[in-house]
Formats: structure tokens, sequence, C-alpha cells
């Protein structure tokens, strides 16, 4: 109202002493003034402390919101960098919470090497499974650093920790057939992340060698027999295969430039215990089990499809021999000082199975038979067979694959029962009779002589007799 006033035209003949009306106006206009400059001060004052707030939001957040930092911490990394053998290895094991990563990992340590695992647990499957995983690392000494390879300053504080010799880089978008649902997240983990750990590398004081993970999927449509290195990967079939092709480039560059040795490796279908249960033979299992249908692609011409299936365990060889062959990478603080090893091997098995051959043998083990649902392979980035040359890998890494897929899916659906029991995946309810039922019979088997005295005594000898040899 009085601001109102105070800037409305004044009627004339309305005031009649014209000075005390200009002392009210001035004192109004004063009174007025300063409010507004309180008002003023106080919004300034309002926006400085939402600003420092921000601040303090945005710094705090690299204190809270990440798991990584902190004294406590660092004394972690260091004691689990250790090494424990001769002219032993300090090994950043990216993607160690994953099914290669936790195997390679569990390897190396054994062997006396310092090993340091980093994972981001995404949920692109059960993160429960990486948990378990990092648990059975835990055990064995081995800290799990949880971040993400896109993380610089993270990157930054490990090698300022840790002069790592060498960096075992498995942390990756996986998956053929989910590119097709989430493009971003395989450019995200194997480009933007591959460049981002390659960055960190090349400035460490002392560049570590590098062996990572490629895929057999960059033979895309190639149709020559068996795949070999020199073959030609430029038609890859999925993005997943394009973004693995991508880093096979990417590192060379950084090779070229930088001076770093690197060697890739192209997996080979990958499976065993622990393994990951987006893939076929995991699923089709918990399927399986469950008496849900199974679905079987099939290519054109009512043809299988076929994988050169390979065990975990020589996957994990494969792996180490490559570690032990890596020679050093040459430059330092960002400045390559000679030519650097590039390498790029097959790690397979060199005896491809089809599908439903697979399929076979988990019926076999499981002692159930699938429902069978077959299909047309859908155009979802899929190569209708797989074949590994493997004498490159053979030579230089003494590469000798000894698991077919009948042994090492018997070791997998061992492992999957004793991991998930019969019940995976079914009700609580039916999992607690499940349990019951599991420990009526072990109760049962301990207490058997008192089973069959009371069976004897209440059905008579042959009874009791029957009871006692645990039903
Ligand atoms: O070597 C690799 O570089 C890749 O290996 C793996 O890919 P793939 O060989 O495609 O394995 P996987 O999904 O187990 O399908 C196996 C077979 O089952 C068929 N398949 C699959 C699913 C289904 O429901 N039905 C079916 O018939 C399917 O058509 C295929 O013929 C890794 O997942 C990948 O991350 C990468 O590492």
């Amino acid at each position: 109202m009085a601001e109102q006033e105070l800037f409305l035209p004044s009627t004339p003949g309305k005031f009649k002493d014209k000075s005390h009306s200009m002392h009210r106006q001035f004192h109004r206009c004063f009174a007025s003034t300063s409010t507004m400059f309180l008002w003023a001060l106080f919004l300034v004052a309002l926006t400085a402390a939402y600003l420092s707030f921000q601040s303090f939001v945005d710094s705090g957040s690299k204190y809270f919101s990440s798991a990584w930092g902190g004294i406590h911490w660092e004394r972690q990394v260091r004691s689990s960098a250790q090494i424990h053998r001769q002219n032993g290895f300090s090994v950043l094991v990216t993607g160690a919470a994953g099914f290669v990563g936790s195997h390679v990992s569990l390897a190396l340590k054994k062997r006396g090497d310092g090993v340091v695992g980093l994972d981001n647990f995404n949920d692109y499957y059960d993160p429960s499974l990486k948990k378990a995983r990092k648990s059975l690392l835990n055990s064995q000494n081995i800290f799990i650093v949880e971040g993400d390879v896109n993380d610089a300053r993270l990157l930054a504080k490990l090698f300022e920790i840790v002069p790592f010799t060498h960096v075992m880089h498995l942390a990756a978008q996986a998956g053929v057939r989910y590119a097709m649902e989430n493009p971003h997240s395989y450019v995200h983990s194997n480009i933007a992340g591959l460049v981002t750990l390659l960055e960190a590398c090349k400035t460490a004081d002392r560049q570590p060698a590098i062996v990572w993970a490629s895929s057999s999927s960059v033979y895309g449509l190639n149709e020559k027999v068996p795949f070999s290195e020199s073959d030609r990967t430029d038609q890859p079939a999925s993005l997943y295969a394009a973004t693995k092709k991508a880093g096979e480039e990417i590192t060379h560059t950084y090779n070229h430039i930088y001076g770093l040795s690197i060697t890739g490796l192209r997996f080979f279908t990958v499976y065993g215990p622990y393994g990951r249960p987006d893939m076929a033979y995991f699923s089709f299992t918990r399927n399986i089990l469950q008496g849900k249908p199974i679905t079987i692609y099939r290519g054109k011409n009512r043809v299988d499809l076929a994988r050169d299936f390979t065990y975990i365990d020589d996957i994990v060889k494969g792996c180490v021999a490559s570690l032990d062959t890596a020679k050093k990478s040459t430059g330092s603080g960002g400045k390559k000082r000679a030519p650097a090893q590039y390498r790029i091997f097959n790690l397979g098995n060199t005896s491809p199975v089809t599908v439903p051959m697979m399929v076979g043998i988990l019926e076999k083990h499981l002692k159930v038979k699938a429902k069978k649902h077959v299909l047309e392979m859908p155009g979802n980035g899929d190569v209708p067979f797989t074949h590994a040359n493997i004498s490159s890998a053979r030579r230089e890494l003494g590469y000798k694959p000894s698991t077919d897929l009948q042994t090492g899916l018997k070791k997998f659906v061992k492992w999957y029962l004793s991991y998930y029991g019969y019940n995976h995946g079914k009700s609580l309810e039916r999992t607690l009779k499940f349990l019951v039922a599991q420990k009526c019979r072990l109760v049962a088997f301990e207490k058997k002589e008192e089973v069959g005295t009371a069976a004897t005594s209440l059905c008579g000898p042959h009874m009791g007799r029957l009871a006692a040899r645990g039903f």
C-alpha cells in the first residue's frame, strides 16, 4: 500500500500541507528504501548460503557418495597390492567382481602376486552374485575397490598409492544381445572406460603392461574357419562386437603413441562356476531346473548355432600366461621412449559344439529334460558359429585348453546346485520346504541307529533294518 502511494502520481489538492506531506513522503520513501535494502540483503545472504551449501554438497559428494578414499581405504589398497613371491607382480584387476576377473584375481593371489580389484558392481545381472565373488576374494585378502573405470580421479589415486606393474582390464559391458536394449552402456564401459583407463596408465610414472579382454565377436560375419587373428574383423554383427573392435584400435593407438605394452585377448564364450547368469548355458540351467521352457535359436536353413565354448580354468591360464610374457611398457609420464609390444590372441577351445548339444549335456548332468522351444535366430547381433585357431596363443603363451564341454559343464552344474540348490528363484515357501526336507534327510542319516531301534519296536525287525539303512 505504502509503495503504491509512493509511486502513483499524487492527486492535486489532496494534500493541505505541502512541506509536511513532502516530509512524510521522504520518510516513507526512506523507510521503504531501507526495507528494500534489507530485503535485497536478505536475498543476497540467501543466495550465498545456497551457493555455499551447493559447493558443500558437491565437495561432500566426493567423500560421501563414493566408496573410496581415506587412510583406512589406502591401507587396504596397499596391503592387497603386496607381493609375496620373488619377481612377483602388483596387478590392478578391473572387473574383479566379474566372472573372469574374480577367477584371475584368485589365481594371481594364490601364486603370490599383489592384486587390487576394481569393480562398479552394476546391476546388469544379479549383483548378489558379484557380492558373493567379492566375499570369496576378500577371504583371500584381495581388496576390491568399489568404483568405475571412468573415474579418472580414482584411477590416478590408485596409481599414486601403488606402482602397478600390470593392469588386467576385464571390466566391460558384456553380452551380445543386450546391446540392442542399452547401447550407451557399451560405449560408456567399453570405449569411454577403456580410454580413461589407458590415460591413467600412460600417465603413470612407471607405465604398467596391460592385458585386456577383447572378444571372439570381433570376427563378426567372417566365414573363414577356424578364426585366426589375421582374419578380417571389419564386419561386426553387434554393437558389443563393434565396441570390442574399437577397443583393439584404441589400444593400438596408445601403444603406438605412448609406448604402452598391450595384449588383447579374444575370449570365446567363456563358461564355468560363478559364471554370468545372462549367458545361455547359465540361464538354460536355471530354466530347466524350474521346469520353464528354453528358447534355442537356429540359423538359416535350420542349421544349428555353434560356439567354441571355453572353460574358465583354461581362460585363466591364458590370462596369467599373457601377464607373464608381457614385456614392459617403454614410456613414462606420458612420453614414449621406444616401440612397445602389441599382441592379440584368440583364447578358445578349438572344438565348437552346437547349442542343442550343449543343452543335451546340461540335461544329462541335471537329470532333467528341457522344455525346448526352437526359434529362427532373430537379427539380434548373434553370429552362427565361432571357432578359434589358437596356434598363436599356443606358440607364444603355451596356451593349451584341456577341459571339454562335458567336463566343464559337469563342474558348472555341481557348482550351480551347491550355490543355488535345486530351487533357485522359487518361492520362499518352497525353498523352506526344500531346506526342511534336506535337514530331515540329514537328521535321519545321522540318527539312523536310533531311527532303526524306534522302527523295530514300532513295526518289527524288517522295518527297523530298512530304517537303519537310511530308508
Ligand atoms: O565369445 C564372446 O566374445 C562372447 O561370448 C558370449 O556370447 P555368446 O557366444 O553369444 O554366448 P551366449 O549368450 O551364452 O549364447 C551362446 C549361444 O546360445 C544361443 N542362445 C542364447 C540365448 C538363448 O536364449 N538361446 C540361444 O539359443 C546364442 O544364439 C549363441 O549361439 C558372451 O555372452 C559375450 O559377452 C562374449 O564374451
